[in-house]
């Protein structure tokens, strides 16, 4: 299982999360990455933790103020990016633009989306990974995997009619390791997490307990 911490705009240190992060995956083994603001980057990546961006455009290099260019973040030292989060939703054709260019920057790609449904859809454009996300449960202390198990299993087989090659992860509500044992068991490969982490009073123990069945 991959385990892949957003802090959002959370008012945490991005430094205390990834050295947790990466401490708890040296000692267990399991893959963990933290995506941090994109200002963030460079310092979080100096840990030595995996690191993701949250988003970036479809715009190549020219004339795009304010644009979250994906070289940018390459450069700065993140292997992924998310892109469509549910807090960041994009049109189809940009999504379509952001994968090629995260491609084009040698980022790995995780595309979000709302439902089955839509998973199927963005799998279809050839991003390494997807994450359903009911919008809902996002932020919320009841686990995608336990509330509705149903949107996690169709998620998968919605990807694998599409694209048996592309992962697909879950999230919303996920903070504990029986909730990451869960999700493995409905097919999803990786989970997507945010509160649970970035707003615990101990990251390192939340990261502890997030492996703990792994
Ligand atoms: O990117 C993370 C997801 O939106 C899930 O957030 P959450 O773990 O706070 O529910």
């Amino acid at each position: 299982m991959f385990i892949l911490v957003n802090l959002k705009a959370y008012p945490c240190d991005p430094i205390e999360v990834a050295t947790a992060a990466r401490d708890v995956a040296e000692e267990s083994g399991v893959r963990i990455a933290v995506s941090p603001q994109a200002a963030d980057i460079s310092r979080v990546a100096a840990t030595g933790v995996e690191t993701w961006a949250q988003h970036v455009d479809p715009n190549d290099y020219g004339s795009h103020t304010g644009s979250t260019l994906a070289e940018a973040v390459a450069e700065a030292g993140a292997v992924g990016t998310l892109i469509n989060h549910s807090e960041k939703r994009m049109k189809l054709a940009d999504i379509d633009g952001s994968v090629q260019a995260a491609e084009r920057a040698g980022l790995e790609t995780c595309v979000c989306a709302n439902n089955p449904a839509q998973i199927g859809a963005v799998s279809a454009l050839g991003p390494d990974s997807v994450a359903v996300e009911p919008p809902e449960l996002i932020g919320g202390d009841v686990s995608v995997a336990t509330a509705d198990p149903g949107i996690v299993t169709d998620a998968v087989d919605s990807a694998a009619n599409v694209d048996e090659d592309v992962d697909v992860y879950c999230g919303a509500g996920i903070s504990t390791g029986d909730d990451v044992v869960t999700a493995e068991e409905l097919g999803a490969s990786g989970i997507l997490l945010a509160s649970g982490v970035a707003k615990a009073d101990d990251p390192r123990a939340a990261l502890e307990d997030l492996v703990s069945g792994l």
